[in-house]
C-alpha cells in the first residue's frame, strides 16, 4: 500500500491545457505541458515565473475554475473538475471579491452564513479572523472606508473563515505598496505556520518567493510553459532579506531569468 494521501495534497502528472480544442499533443500552442509537481499537505509552495508564462492559468486549474486538456490532478484522492470548498483563492484585487454593501464582519461572514452556520458560532469564527489579520475594530467599516490593504486583509479572512485546507494565492499584494506588501507577508507566514494549511502562492517578485516559500518552483516562460527547477529554501522563518543565504538563492534563481 502507498502512503496515506493527505485531503491538502496536490499531485500533478503531465498536465496540460490548451485554450482551442483543436490544439493536439506536440502542438506549441499549449499554455502549460507537462507538469508535474506534488505539493505536501501543510507546505508553502510558490510558483514563480515571467508575466504571462501561465502561472494563473496552473492556479486555476487547481481552483476547478477551468478544465484540463489532458493529464492528472488530484487533490487528495479526488481527480479535480469543479471548484470545492476544499480549496479558496484569493486574488490580486479584493475589490472584485468584496460585496460594497456589506461591512468587514459581513463580508467575512458570507461563507458562512450560506452554510446556516449560526449566528454566535458566525461572530466567534469571524472575531478569530478579523483578530487574526490585524482588523480588530473595523468590523463595522464598509469596503469603500478602507484601504487597499485592508480590503486584501477582509479578503483573507473570509477565505480562513471559511476553513480550506488549501489557499490559492494569485499575487495578492501585488497592487499593495511595499511597506504594506511586507506587513502582510509576515502576516500571511504567521497565520499559515499557525492554520496548517497547504498555500500555493503565485509571483512574478524573487524577493516574494525567498520570503515565503518552504519550496519555489520557476516556471519557463510561455507557450507550453513547465516547472522546469525547484529550489528548497533551508531559512528559518521570518526570513531575513540581508542574511548572505538568501542573497545566494536570490542571485541563483535571478540567474534562471537573465539567460
Ligand atoms: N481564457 C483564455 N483564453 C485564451 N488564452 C488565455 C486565456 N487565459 C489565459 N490565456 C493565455 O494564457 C497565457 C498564460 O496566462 P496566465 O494569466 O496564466 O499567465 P501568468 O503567468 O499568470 O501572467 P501574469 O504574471 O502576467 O499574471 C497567456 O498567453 C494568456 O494570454
Amino acid at each position: 500500500m502507498g502512503a496515506v494521501t493527505r485531503p491538502n495534497e496536490i499531485y500533478i502528472e503531465r498536465l496540460n491545457k490548451s485554450y482551442s480544442q483543436q490544439q493536439t499533443a506536440g502542438d506549441l500552442h499549449y499554455i502549460i505541458q507537462d507538469v508535474d509537481l506534488v505539493v505536501k499537505g501543510g507546505e508553502f509552495f510558490v510558483l514563480l515565473g515571467p508575466s504571462g508564462c501561465g502561472k494563473s492559468t496552473l492556479l486555476s486549474l487547481i481552483a476547478g475554475f477551468v478544465s484540463k486538456t489532458s493529464g492528472h490532478l488530484r487533490v487528495g484522492e479526488k481527480e479535480v473538475d469543479r471548484p470545492g470548498q476544499d480549496r479558496a483563492v484569493v486574488f490580486q484585487q479584493a475589490d472584485s471579491s468584496l460585496f460594497p454593501w456589506l461591512t468587514v464582519r459581513e463580508n467575512v461572514e458570507f461563507g458562512l452564513r450560506m452554510k446556516r452556520i449560526p449566528s454566535a458560532r458566525r461572530k466567534e469564527i469571524s472575531d478569530r479572523f478579523i483578530g487574526m489579520v490585524g482588523l480588530k475594530g473595523h468590523e463595522n467599516k464598509f469596503p469603500r472606508e478602507l484601504s487597499g490593504g485592508m480590503k486584501q486583509r477582509v479578503q483573507l479572512a473570509r477565505v480562513l473563515s471559511n476553513d480550506p485546507g488549501i489557499l490559492l494565492m494569485d499575487e495578492p499584494f501585488g497592487a499593495l505598496d511595499a511597506m504594506t506588501r511586507r506587513t502582510m507577508q509576515r502576516e500571511l507566514v504567521k497565520i499559515w505556520q499557525e492554520t496548517d494549511k497547504t498555500v500555493i502562492f503565485v509571483t512574478h517578485d524573487i524577493q516574494e518567493a525567498l520570503l515565503l516559500g518552504e519550496r519555489i518552483g520557476i516556471m519557463s516562460a510561455g507557450p507550453s510553459s513547465r516547472i522546469t527547477d525547484i529550489y528548497e529554501v533551508p531559512l528559518a522563518y521570518p526570513r531575513d532579506l540581508a542574511a548572505p543565504e538568501f542573497h545566494e538563492l536570490y542571485n541563483r534563481i535571478q540567474a534562471h531569468f537573465d539567460e
